[in-house]
C-alpha cells in the first residue's frame, strides 16, 4: 500500500498531456459486448477502472487484450455469466454491464455497483428504462437480475437528468425492436462519445448530446475502431492545479468547449486562460485571486466532479466563496481534510462557504474518494511543508500517471510505501 507525498510551494510550468476520458472509457468498454466481432478502443487512460472492466469482459468469456492504451475485445464467445460479486463492486460503472448484457443476451445478473461514495446514488432511472424496454428486474441479495424475452423500443422520460441512465438505456436499446426515445437525456460529451462508438458498430442513434435521443434498433452490431475523447475532468483538474501554482501551464489534448464553465470561473477569479484548438494555457501570478461563487449543474454547467478540487483552489480566493453542489449535495468529504490543512470552510446544507485567502500547511490527510483526492493534491501543491495523502487507490481510479505528469511540471511529488502501522491505521479508518 502506498501513500502520495507532496512537498508544496513549487511553481508549476510547462506542458501536460491529458489522457482519454475515464467516464467515456468505462462505458465504451462494456459497449463492446454488443458487437459480434472485434472492437478496438484506442487512447484509453491507464487507470484502475479500465483494468477492472477489461478483467470483467474476460470473466464473461471475452477475448480481451489491453496493450498500453489500446483495448482489443473480441466479444464473439462471451456468455451471460452472472456477476453478482467481485470486480463489479470495485467501480461505479460496472452498472453499464447491465445495459450491454441485457442488450446482447436479453439477460444479466450484476452486483450493485461501487465507485465514489458521494451520498445516495440510486439507479432507479436505469431500472425504469430497462423495464420500459420490456425487461423484468429483481434485486436478489445485492445483485440486480434482468430478464427479457424480447426488448422493444419505448418512449422513456428520465425524471432526473442522469449520465448513467442515459448511456445504460442507449446500450440496452440499440438492438431492441423498433424505436426508443430518451427524453430529458443527459448531454455530457461522454454520451456523444458512446453514441459515436455504437454508430461505428452499426447502431442508429440520433440526438446524442441533446436532451432527446432517438434510437432505431438494429439486428446486429459489428466490430470497429474507436479513439476516445480527452478527459475533461482530468484537464480541469490540471487547470485548477495550474491556477493554484502555475506560472504558465499548457494543458494539451483538451477540447476547450468541454471545460467552458471552468474557464469562465477561473477568469472570474482573475486567472488568465487562453484557448486553442486542442490545448489551453493557464497563466497566474499565483496570488490576488478573487473569491467566486459556484453551483454545480448538469453539462454544460459546472461539473460536480470538479467541485472538490475547485473548493481547494478557493482557499486562495480573496474573500468569501460559496460552492453549492446541486448534483450530489453531500459531496463534501474533502472539507474536513482541507480544514486539517488550515482551510476555513463551513458546510451549510449543500453548500461549502470558504473564507480566504489562507496559507495551507502540509498535513496527513485521507482521500475518501477520487475527486476528494484531487482536492487534496491541489491543497498539497499550495501548502507549506509536506502533505501525506492516504487512500491513493481512489486517485488511481481516475488519474493516469499523476506523479509523472506533476513532476514534469516542476512539482515535488512522489509515492511512498506505507509503514505497517500506517496501513493498519488506514484500514481501521475506512
Ligand atoms: C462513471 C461516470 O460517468 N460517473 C459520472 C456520472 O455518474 P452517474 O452516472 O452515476 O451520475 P448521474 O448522472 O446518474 O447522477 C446525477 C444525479 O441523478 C441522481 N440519479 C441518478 C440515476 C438514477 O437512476 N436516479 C437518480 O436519482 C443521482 O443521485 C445524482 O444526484 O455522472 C456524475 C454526474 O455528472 C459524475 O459525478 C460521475 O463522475
Ligand atoms: C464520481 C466519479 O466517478 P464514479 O462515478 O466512477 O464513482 C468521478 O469520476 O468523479
Amino acid at each position: 500500500m502506498e501513500k502520495l507525498m507532496i512537498e508544496g510551494g513549487y511553481p508549476l510550468q510547462g506542458k501536460v498531456e491529458i489522457s482519454g476520458a475515464k467516464n467515456s472509457a468505462v462505458a465504451l468498454i462494456p459497449a463492446a459486448i454488443l458487437a459480434d466481432s472485434t472492437v478496438t478502443i484506442d487512447h484509453l487512460p491507464n487507470i484502475s477502472d479500465v483494468k477492472i472492466l477489461s478483467e470483467l469482459l474476460k470473466e464473461i468469456g471475452g477475448d480481451v487484450s489491453l496493450e498500453g492504451n489500446k483495448l482489443i475485445v473480441n466479444p464473439a464467445n462471451m456468455i451471460p455469466m452472472p456477476l453478482p460479486n467481485g470486480n463489479v463492486k470495485k467501480l461505479r460503472a460496472s452498472y453499464y454491464l447491465m445495459g450491454a448484457m441485457l442488450g446482447r443476451f436479453k439477460k444479466a445478473a450484476i452486483g450493485l455497483p461501487g465507485g465514489c461514495n458521494l451520498g445516495p446514488r440510486p439507479i432507479d432511472q436505469h431500472i425504469k428504462g430497462f423495464e420500459a424496454l420490456g425487461a423484468s428486474i429483481t434485486n436478489e441479495r445485492g445483485a440486480i437480475y434482468l430478464r427479457a424475452g424480447e426488448l422493444t423500443g419505448a418512449r422513456i422520460y428520465l425524471d432526473v437528468v442522469s449520465v448513467g441512465a442515459t448511456i445504460n438505456i442507449m446500450l440496452a436499446a440499440v438492438k431492441a425492436k423498433g424505436r426508443t426515445v430518451i427524453e430529458n437525456a443527459a448531454k455530457e460529451p461522454e454520451i456523444i462519445d458512446v453514441a459515436t462508438l455504437l454508430t461505428s458498430m452499426g447502431a442508429k442513434i440520433k440526438g446524442a448530446g441533446t436532451d432527446v435521443i432517438r434510437i432505431d434498433g438494429v439486428e446486429s452490431l459489428h466490430g470497429c475502431y474507436h479513439s476516445i475523447i480527452p478527459d475533461r475532468i482530468e484537464a480541469g483538474t490540471y487547470m485548477i492545479f495550474a491556477a493554484a501554482m502555475g506560472k504558465e501551464v499548457t494543458i494539451d489534448n483538451v477540447i476547450s468547449q468541454h471545460v467552458e464553465s471552468l474557464i469562465a470561473k477561473l477568469r472570474e477569479m482573475g486567472v488568465d486562460v487562453e484557448t486553442f484548438e486542442d490545448s489551453v494555457i493557464v497563466r497566474t501570478n499565483g496570488d490576488h485571486l478573487k473569491a467566486v461563487d459556484v453551483k454545480t449543474l448538469v453539462y454544460p454547467g459546472f461539473p460536480t466532479d470538479l467541485q472538490q478540487p475547485f473548493t481547494a483552489l478557493l482557499t486562495k480566493g480573496n474573500g468569501t466563496s460559496i460552492v453549492t453542489d446541486t448534483i450530489y449535495n453531500a459531496r463534501f468529504k474533502h472539507i474536513d481534510e482541507l480544514r486539517r490543512m488550515g482551510a476555513e470552510v463551513k458546510i451549510e446544507g449543500s453548500s461549502a462557504i470558504i473564507s480566504g485567502p489562507v496559507n495551507l500547511e502540509g498535513a496527513k490527510v485521507k482521500a475518501s474518494d477520487l475527486r476528494a483526492g484531487a482536492a487534496l493534491v491541489a491543497a498539497g501543491l499550495m501548502s507549506n511543508g509536506v502533505t501525506e495523502i492516504y487512500g491513493l487507490d481512489h486517485i488511481d481510479r481516475g488519474y493516469e500517471q499523476l506523479v509523472d505528469k506533476l513532476t514534469i511540471l516542476g512539482a515535488k511529488v512522489w509515492r511512498e510505501e506505507m509503514t505497517l502501522e500506517e496501513q493498519e491505521a488506514h484500514v481501521k479508518s475506512m
